[in-house]
């Protein structure tokens, strides 16, 4: 499985002030979205099925990769891509099983410890998270953003790709990208944008930017 991920967009409804789902993933195709994961958490499983089916073409047609969150029973119900996957869902390899090795199977890490149990247990992706502090998710008490400097370390120890999550905005998105991301995961820098398609487009030339950075950085090496 190979997927782009530079521009990530993780969908709720109930940020996009008034406008559907469909609404804000049309715009973020338009400006050039590479991945849609579905995350309608409050909604039904028939819900949440519904609203993956409705996706399946316009994404499909876009050359955009279109994963479920939690749920691998809805993924294989709507034939979706793949499936992100958390703590409290599903391991990586069950949910193999059931979708196959073509799938893209994303698994959500905040730590060095757990990227690497991942990468061993098969997942193609990471959600590494939250890199800032974010209102789109609860999260624990001692669940606290992790930072740059944890994701860099992340970024180092495993050799899929990683994608930056929570708080990221195009303004930050190219420190993501710069600090080892290969790419950035938005829900409200997208869905709460007054144009949420230009709004893609500037994470999209922000994340271009990083990789200049990166690439431009001689502590890296292979760079400049
Ligand atoms: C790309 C990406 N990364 C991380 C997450 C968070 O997943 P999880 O920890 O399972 O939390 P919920 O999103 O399910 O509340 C994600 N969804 N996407
Ligand atoms: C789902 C998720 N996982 C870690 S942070 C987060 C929320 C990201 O939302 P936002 O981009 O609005 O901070
Ligand atoms: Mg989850």
């Amino acid at each position: 499985m190979s997927v782009t991920l530079d521009t990530y967009l993780v969908t709720q409804e109930d940020l996009s002030a008034g406008r559907t789902t469909t609404e804000i993933v049309d715009a973020a195709i338009a400006g050039g979205i590479d991945i849609v994961q579905v995350r309608e958490k409050h909604r039904s499983a028939a819900d949440q099925l519904a609203i993956t089916r409705e996706l399946r073409e316009p994404t499909a047609d876009a050359g955009v990769a279109l994963v479920v969150n939690d749920r691998v029973d809805v993924a294989v119900a709507a034939e979706a891509d793949g499936v992100h996957l958390g703590d409290d869902d599903l391991p990586v390899a069950p949910a193999r099983d059931q979708l196959g090795e073509d799938a893209i199977i994303g698994r959500s890490v905040s730590t060095v410890a757990a990227a690497a149990t991942a990468e061993e247990n098969g997942a193609d992706y990471l959600g590494v998270g939250a890199v800032y502090a974010t209102s789109s998710k609860d999260v624990d008490a001692d669940e606290q953003a992790i930072g740059l400097d944890t994701l860099t370390e992340i970024a180092e120890a495993v050799d899929i790709p990683i994608v930056g999550i929570g708080g990221v905005t195009p303004g930050r998105a190219a420190d993501v990208v710069e600090a080892g991301a290969d790419g950035v995961a938005v829900i409200s820098a997208i869905t709460a944008a007054d144009d949420p398609e230009d709004a893609t487009r500037a994470l999209a030339e922000a994340v271009r930017s990083g990789k200049r950075r990166r690439a431009d950085d001689p502590a890296v090496e292979g760079s400049a």
